[in-house]
């Protein structure tokens, strides 16, 4: 029995192609390699064999090619499917891309296409069907509905808006949620939308609950311990210090505070006590990840089929394993990725396992710096974000990137050079809150994202500055580790033949999200065979993702997708590109006939 892996290198290639194994090691040392050209399909098969190719078999997760003399081969059942695989009631003849893509591709072609995803908290200034559809015209890649904030209705209400707005207008901008979490937090001011604490004043922080309105200078928390864990002498901080106070008496389930640095209180804003200059983790440590309401809150997520959550303060990889093993038994067809949100001292202590646990990390910057020194937030990012590229997890810079714009047209020059900086670290995606969600200017600040992303991606292009960190091999199993080095591969010899796009055509999206951990030059057009996955390969950095309906038969494959990308003006005769996909372990390289 022997591994096959195919380079089908087209005769009108620019340059002749050389590719370069970078770790023999997955195939097996006693096995032997052998080259042979296949006439017909002007295909150079690279022949692994080995006494220990059956214990490699893995069919379901990736479908290698088993052939006999490298020609012909025999395709696993699990292959065969790809071509029943498309969305109901879809046209089978037809490919589904946004407008914004096909009128940049159009209008700018493969290199000016952006490649950091832009994600936008929906809120009140935010969440009307025009201004959803504003946000998506301006590349918002993914909507996050909080459910900290709102009710279930509300967040019925945007979801149904963007799910119509994907039908009628060919977007796929993919839903994430995110849990409220049982940090300790502030209660919602008995509904004002803020409350101005001035110095010197005493305030009461109390776990009674009241019916509205609220008392004067009162202020409820949501945790129960609260006043049993502070002590006199404390100082409470609001949303990391925008608001202090001075724990000054205790009176039962009242806890006086004086302020003494004054400011706005805004409704659930959190709150962190602090003793001789230290974060106090009493009780509030064993608070749950995931609250009684958060469980109802991911029921409804469920229901109305989002395609991430996003759990708050997680502290360890359990809390993600158990979420994850209840939304595949509540939800056997949908498949919603969880996001660990890292967002406290502890998800720190335990960053590698919740990252590996987890399909994808945000840093949290708002939560995560009102628990650790300000000046460690940028290294804890450039960490987390580092440690998601090599686990191969998209990964989400979030909070204050431009904090300014909620009040004023155009940013600060410092955040520019904030985002400037987290696209530099090539971030799969950044996230606006505030600016969007509440603020004056929410498209205003999408346009900032999306110009300063491509000022970026365009010097890289300019410089020509591959980048060249090493990742590290994550392969699970045999097939695993082929499908790994067929995507480092090519998007080594997308940057090195100065391709024009990479081609993956991807069932569950995963050889897609590989070439994408690689930050190829070049855009990759990812072609998949569902809408849900189309979504949720949204979030990716560097991914185009197009639903169309294809077969186990790569060559025709390809000649639908040509025809119907030329028809739409998207690609032309004579562009260079390299296609994968994870059926057929192969790479091709060829111009667009
Ligand atoms: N659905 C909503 N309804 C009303 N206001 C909202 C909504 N979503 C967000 N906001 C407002 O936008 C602000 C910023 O949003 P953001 O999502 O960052 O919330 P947050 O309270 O800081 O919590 P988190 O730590 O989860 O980000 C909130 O403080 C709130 O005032
Ligand atoms: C996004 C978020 O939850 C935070 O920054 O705290
Ligand atoms: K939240
Ligand atoms: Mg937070």
């Amino acid at each position: 029995m022997s591994q096959a892996l195919n380079f089908f290198v087209s005769s009108s290639s620019r340059s002749p192609a050389t590719f370069t194994i970078s770790r023999p090691s997955v195939f097996p040392s006693t096995g032997s390699l052998r080259l042979l050209v296949k006439k017909s399909l002007r295909t150079l098969v690279v022949e692994a064999s080995s006494a220990a190719a059956s214990d490699l078999d893995e069919p379901q997760s990736s479908p290698v090619l088993v052939s006999e003399n490298g020609s012909g081969g025999v395709l696993s059942s699990a292959t065969q499917e790809y071509g029943r695989n498309a969305a109901p009631g879809t046209d089978s003849s037809s490919i589904e891309v946004d407008t914004v893509t096909e009128a940049e591709l159009k209008e700018n072609g493969f290199r000016s296409t952006r490649r950091t995803k832009l994600i936008c908290t929906i809120g009140p200034a935010t969440c009307g069907f025009e201004q959803l559809e504003a946000l998506a015209e301006g590349g918002m890649n993914v909507a996050r509905i909080n459910m900290c904030h709102g009710t279930r209705e509300w967040h019925r209400m945007v979801i149904e808006r963007l799910r119509r707005l994907n039908e009628e207008k060919g977007f796929a901008v993919a839903i994430m949620m995110d849990t409220e979490g049982s940090e300790i937090h502030m209660g919602d001011l008995g509904g004002a939308s803020s409350a101005k604490a001035e110095d010197g004043e005493i305030w009461n922080f109390t776990v009674r609950s009241f019916d509205p309105p609220l008392p004067e200078r009162t202020v409820t928390v949501n945790y129960d311990g609260f006043a049993e864990d502070v002590k006199v002498g404390d100082e409470l901080l609001v949303d990391g210090g925008m608001v202090r106070f001075e724990v000054i008496e205790k009176i039962g389930p009242d806890v006086k505070c004086l302020c003494t640095d004054p400011g706005l209180l805004l409704p659930r804003a959190n709150l962190t006590f602090w003793r001789d200059g230290k974060l106090v983790r009493e009780r509030n440590a064993m608070l749950p990840t995931i609250s009684s309401k958060d469980w109802l809150d991911i029921d409804f997520g469920i229901a109305e089929g989002v395609d991430f959550i996003a759990v708050s303060f997680v502290k360890s990889a359990e809390v993600i394993k158990h979420l994850k093993s209840y939304i595949q038994a509540r939800a056997r067809d949908s498949d919603i990725s969880v996001i660990a949100k890292i967002e406290s001292i502890d998800s720190l202590k335990n960053l590698e396992e919740i990252i590996q646990a987890s399909d994808g990390a945000m840093v949290a910057r708002g939560d995560l710096g009102a628990q650790i020194p300000l000046e460690q937030v940028p290294s804890e990012q450039q960490k987390i974000v580092q440690i998601c590229r090599q686990l191969n997890r998209p990964v989400i810079v979030a909070s204050q990137l431009l904090e300014s714009m909620i009040e004023y047209p155009i940013p600060t020059r410092a955040e520019v050079a904030d985002v400037s900086e987290a696209v530099r670290q090539r971030g799969d995606a950044l996230m606006l809150s505030g600016e969007s969600a509440m603020g004056q200017f929410p498209e205003k600040a999408l346009t900032v994202l999306r110009s300063v992303s491509l000022r970026i991606e365009r010097m890289w292009r300019e410089q020509k500055c591959h980048e060249v960190i090493e990742l590290p091999s994550i392969a699970s199993s045999f097939s695993d580790s082929i499908s790994e080095e067929i995507c480092n591969s090519a998007a080594k010899m997308a940057n090195n033949l100065e391709v024009d796009a990479l081609f993956v055509y991807t069932k569950n999206g995963h050889m897609a999200s590989l070439l994408s951990r690689c930050r190829p030059d070049c855009p990759i057009f990812a072609f998949t065979t569902t809408t849900s996955v189309r979504r949720r390969l949204n979030l990716q950095w560097g991914l185009m993702p197009f639903r169309l309906s294809f077969s186990d038969d790569m060559e025709s494959n390809l000649n639908k997708t040509f025809s119907l990308l030329k028809a739409r003006g998207m690609i032309k005769s004579g562009d260079l590109i390299i296609a994968v996909s994870d059926m057929l372990q192969s790479i091709q390289v060829m111009n667009v006939p």
